[in-house]
């Protein structure tokens, strides 16, 4: 099976998210989306944008905030030897191979 793998676009303009825009960088987000993009509204989109905006945005953020912080108050995790870097784009970016993890309990 081919893939069109188009040039990435969304979330990838220099202009914005500077020179360092293909590393993984989650320190840009220190200060809150507004300062990471400089406060334009459209430039950071994981829930779209406008009247069709993710129903379920809130609800989405505070799920995941209290299940990564009930991990992290039991487990400690690491990055797996048999872990491949290899990301792809389908639409989004994703990682080919998926993030193998090793949870340790604390
Ligand atoms: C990390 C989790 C999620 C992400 C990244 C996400 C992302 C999105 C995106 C990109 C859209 C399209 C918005 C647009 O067309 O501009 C969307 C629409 C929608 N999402 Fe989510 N979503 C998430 C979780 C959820 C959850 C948990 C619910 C429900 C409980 C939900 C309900 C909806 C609904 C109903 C729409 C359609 C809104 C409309 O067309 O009017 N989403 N979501």
């Amino acid at each position: 099976m081919h893939f069109y793998i188009s040039p990435l676009a969304v979330h990838h303009d220099r202009k914005i998210w500077g020179e360092d825009v293909h590393v993984f960088k989650p320190d840009r987000f220190a200060e809150g989306v507004v300062k990471a993009t400089n406060n334009n509204p459209v430039a950071f989109l994981p829930f779209g944008y406008g009247p069709r905006t993710c129903l379920g945005l809130n609800f989405a953020m505070i799920e995941a905030k209290i299940t990564l912080s009930m991990i992290l108050q039991r487990y400690m995790f690491t990055i797996s030897p048999t872990y491949v870097h290899s990301s792809v784009q389908l639409y989004m970016l994703r990682l080919q191979h998926g993030v193998k993890i090793i949870l340790h309990k604390i």
